[in-house]
Parts: structure tokens; C-alpha cells; sequence
């Protein structure tokens, strides 16, 4: 491979190590480790409280371990000098001021990264948004939100995506074209990171799996490898997970 296209597979590399987070007295993540490689389509899996949103929040900067690492590229979130033209993502919807237009949003988040104007447009194309683009966001549907949150993720054309529960809010025409969004950015040679704990939806879109319970890893590995011996992804969840819903207490 010439030099420049294992850098490029580097940069949209993400590595998760031993990661440790605790909240007072309770251990939230307990040595978490995974990667998500470029050209794949990586699902995290949990229940409600296991674990995956502290873990992506550490990852994207947004909060800090009590040890362990999360890179991106190789480097910590917070010394990217063009993270969002390295790393999109999306946490809790699209995040936008709601008295603010679709088009002003991105613009605004354009501007103060050194993004060009013209993606904006391209983006809402991207998500389907186009003709909303003048529309202020409060006045957005969830799916609406969750598409602009996405148009966000993709503003930079970053090599890497994560998103956190990103179909959630969308309606089965919505989950869909988000599946082939993301199915599109992995064969482009992009890394995607997505948090779910929606199996169906999962099984359809994801090359490898990385399931958590509890704030510990208990599987990773391929679609294929992991639903070996089950009829449906979200039997082999169970099993693997013995039902174990939230942290540790
Ligand atoms: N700031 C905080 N203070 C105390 N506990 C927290 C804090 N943030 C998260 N937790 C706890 O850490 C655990 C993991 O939460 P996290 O949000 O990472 O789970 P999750 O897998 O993303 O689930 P969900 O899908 O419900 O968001 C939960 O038990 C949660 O209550």
C-alpha cells in the first residue's frame, strides 16, 4: 500500500484501551478496550446504562477517563487540529440552537472550523434536508434533528464517524437510508463507530460487534463470529450478556 493510503487508514483508526471511568464510588467503564478499523462498520452494543455513552464521550473529548486511553488517529481527541474534519460525530440529537436555521447551523459550525461554505449545501443534500434548510431547528421532527446531527457529523468529511444511537427517532424509511449512509461511508474506506441497543437494526448494517455489559467488553468480533450457533443477533445479546442490563452498583 503507498505510503499515503496507510496513513490515511491510520488517521480514521480508533482505538479504545483500558479504559476506566468512575462515577463516586461506582465503576461505570472497567477496563474497556476495542477498536474500530477503517472500511468496517462497528456496532456497540448495550443495554440502557452499560456503558456505551461514556465511553464515546471519552473518545470525542467530552469527558475524561480515571485511566485508559481513547485515540483517534492515533492521538487523543483533544489534540486533533482539525477534529471535525477528522472525526464526525453525533451524541443526543444534532445539539443545534433551536431558534437557529438548519443552513445557519452548519454554517456557524463551517465557519469555526475552517470548513468551506459550500459543504453546508452538500451536506443537507447528504442527509435529505435540502429543502429544510431554511427551517428553524425547533421546529424539527426527532428524525429531522437526527438527520441534521448527522449533516454535522459529515460537514468535515472526516475519515471517521461516531455516532451515538443514531437511528434512534427515525421511522423505518429514515433507518434505511441512514443504514445506507453509513454502509456507503464504510465502502469509501471510512471508520464508523455507531452505539445501539437496537438488534435488528444492527445486525443488518454492522461488520464487527463489540458488546457491553455492566461497563465491561464481553464480545467482539464479526457479525458472523459472534451469531455463530444462534438464529438472530439479538439471542446471541442475551447470551452473552445473561440479560445483565445496567453498571456495576
Ligand atoms: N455524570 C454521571 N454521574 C453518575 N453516573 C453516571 C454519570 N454518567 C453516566 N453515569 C452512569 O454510568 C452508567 C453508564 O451510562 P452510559 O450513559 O454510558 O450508558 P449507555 O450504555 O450509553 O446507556 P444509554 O443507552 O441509557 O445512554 C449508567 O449507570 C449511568 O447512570
Amino acid at each position: 500500500m503507498p505510503a499515503g493510503r496507510a496513513r490515511d487508514r491510520m488517521v480514521g483508526m480508533l482505538l479504545i484501551d483500558q479504559l476506566v471511568k468512575r462515577h463516586g464510588t461506582r465503576t461505570v467503564l472497567d477496563h474497556v478496550g476495542f477498536e474500530a478499523r477503517p472500511g468496517r462498520v462497528t456496532a456497540f452494543l448495550g443495554a440502557n446504562g452499560a456503558g456505551k455513552s461514556s465511553t464515546l464521550r471519552i473518545l470525542l473529548g467530552l469527558d475524561r477517563p480515571d485511566g485508559g486511553t481513547a485515540l483517534v488517529g492515533g492521538r487523543p481527541y483533544r489534540t486533533l487540529r482539525d477534529p471535525l474534519r477528522t472525526v464526525g460525530s453525533m451524541l443526543d440529537g444534532s445539539g443545534a440552537h433551536r431558534a437557529r436555521t438548519a443552513r445557519d447551523h452548519l454554517a456557524w459550525l463551517a465557519r469555526s472550523n475552517g470548513i468551506a461554505r459550500s459543504r453546508v449545501g452538500e451536506a443537507l443534500d447528504q442527509v435529505g434536508l435540502a429543502s429544510s434548510a431554511g427551517v428553524r431547528v425547533g421546529r424539527f421532527s426527532l428524525g429531522m434533528g437526527q438527520r441534521l446531527g448527522l449533516a454535522a457529523a459529515l460537514l468535515g468529511e472526516p475519515q471517521a464517524l461516531v455516532l451515538d444511537e443514531p437511528v434512534n427517532g427515525l421511522d423505518p424509511e429514515g433507518i434505511r437510508w441512514m443504514r445506507g449512509l453509513l454502509r456507503d461511508q464504510a465502502a469509501a474506506g471510512g471508520t464508523v463507530l455507531l452505539s445501539s441497543h437496537l438488534m435488528a437494526e444492527v445486525a443488518d448494517v454492522a461488520d464487527d460487534l463489540v458488546v457491553i455489559a455492566g461497563g465491561r467488553i464481553v464480545a467482539t468480533g464479526t457479525l458472523a463470529e459472534l451469531t455463530t450457533g444462534y438464529d438472530r443477533l439479538e439471542d446471541a445479546f442475551f447470551a452473552l450478556t445473561g440479560g445483565d442490563a445496567g453498571a456495576h452498583r
